[in-house]
């Protein structure tokens, strides 16, 4: 069989193109592949879960803002709120957490891993289950909750002069039915990676740095895939992101803060986040066009009501009464939206599937932009008769770590 012919045949029987350059390999290699040899090849194959492309990403860890936030979306995302330990009361052992947060994610974020040891009888450093697997992209971005300056009325570490001025408690949004156990939080973390396995393994052993220090709140993990040059979809279909704010300039006026904050906010911006729930099984009954109405979008190509192609501005004299896009279009407000779908099995009381999007904006003026556009869409949305918000926060996300820095260093110093 030459090289051709098993390229043909074996394409038909779906190995990726990846697999085939694998076998040809194997067999321009000299290796005669007879019945059992080729057998041989795809037993090797089968056995292959490696992940060479992504294992050679890298995206830096330092720099002048956060990665994790301009940074090209990966496919897995994961989001946690810690609370401070209540036993701490010296801002000390918080400087020592976000020291050793600080040199743990430059280490995970590089493909690497902390040494074990060379004392056996200790438990080990590193979890392991990350390794080989390299840095797939992975980022981890840092954040302060309100409740980290101020809890219970009382500035907790003599820091709440220092509050960032648009880090407020997330006020209360119409119809929004929060579980408080999964919202708000001292801290966020969020994980992004190209392989789930390796955004865990980062995350859990940020947990496991924390201990007796900071507590894990809440956890949720998502993902969003596209095809190349493509904008993704959500579960309920339709592109998601198309009339994001993606050109660098633009960018720079909505993401990142400037003079208006303390020093050590500038460059920095702010989590909003919100945990809604999409009631999937009523939307697919839902009519085709009636969906689209919802949006103000058609779905195949993501045109706005009154245009022909995706990214064609919208014409708000087309938008149905209360559709989302309209709704959001009209505050005149951007935020830069950055979003993973979830899913967690079934509903127990249901039977339906508990599945949604963890929605994730950064802006530097949330109060002016994330928040008004809440109020507007918690009104009115027509989406609203298909999701639920369950979930909330809002963390400011301080500047970029600097080489020999540490997060939210000039916070404290
Ligand atoms: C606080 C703001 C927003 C929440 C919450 C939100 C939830 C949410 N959105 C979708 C799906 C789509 N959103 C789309 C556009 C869009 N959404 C927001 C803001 C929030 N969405 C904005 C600012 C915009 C852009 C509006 C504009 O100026 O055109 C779209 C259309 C495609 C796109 O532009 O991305 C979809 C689809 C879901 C499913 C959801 C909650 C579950
Ligand atoms: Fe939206």
């Amino acid at each position: 069989m030459d090289k051709e012919e098993l390229g043909t045949s074996e394409q038909k029987k779906g190995y990726s193109r990846r697999e085939m350059l694998k076998m040809t390999a194997l067999a321009g290699g000299g290796i005669a592949l007879g019945a059992s040899g080729l057998g041989t090849a795809l037993e090797l194959l089968g056995k292959d879960h490696s992940r060479d492309a992504e294992k050679q990403s890298m995206v830096p860890f330092f720099g002048n803002h956060q990665a994790g936030i301009t940074t090209t979306h990966q496919s897995y995302g994961y989001l946690a709120a810690f609370d401070i330990d209540p036993s701490i009361h010296d801002v000390a052992k918080i400087m020592a957490l976000f020291i050793s947060w600080t040199r743990l994610a430059a280490t995970l974020t590089q493909g690497k891993r902390e040494a074990n040891s060379s004392n056996k009888e200790l438990p080990p450093i590193d979890t392991n289950e990350a390794r080989d697997l390299g840095a797939a992209n992975l980022t981890i971005t840092f954040g302060l909750g309100h409740s980290f300056f101020i809890k219970n009325g009382t500035d907790r570490f003599g820091i709440a002069a220092k509050i960032p001025k648009q880090l407020t408690p997330m006020p209360r949004i119409a119809h929004e039915t929060l579980d408080p156990g999964i919202s708000n939080g001292d801290l966020c973390v969020q994980v992004c990676a190209d392989v789930q396995q390796v955004a865990f393994h980062a995350l859990r052993n940020l947990i496991k740095e924390a201990l007796g220090t900071a507590n894990i709140r809440w956890m949720e993990s998502g993902f969003l895939n596209a095809a190349k040059g493509k904008t993704p979809r959500n579960l309920f279909g339709f592109k998601d992101g198309t009339a994001n704010v993606t050109d660098p300039e633009e960018q720079k006026k909505v993401i990142w803060t400037a003079n208006n904050e303390p020093a050590w906010m500038r460059g920095g911006t702010y989590l909003g986040y919100r945990k809604i729930k999409m009631m999937i099984e009523t939307w697919d009954r839902d009519a085709y066009s009636d969906q689209e109405h919802v949006f103000g979008r058609k779905k195949d190509s993501g045109a706005a009501f009154g245009r022909t192609h995706e990214h064609e501005p919208v014409m708000l004299s087309k938008q149905p009464a209360n559709s989302h896009v309209g709704l959001a279009h009209r505050t005149g407000q951007k935020i830069y939206r950055r979003a993973y779908s979830y899913t967690n099995g079934i509903q127990p009381s249901t039977g339906n599937l508990d599945a949604g999007l963890l929605f994730i904006s950064y802006q530097n003026k949330p109060q002016e932009s994330f928040i008004p556009m809440l109020r507007v869409l918690g009104k009115s949305d027509a989406l609203n008769e298909y999701t639920d918000h369950v979930a909330t926060g809002l963390f400011a996300i301080p500047s970029g770590i600097k080489k020999n820095e540490y997060f939210a260093q000039h916070l404290f110093e």
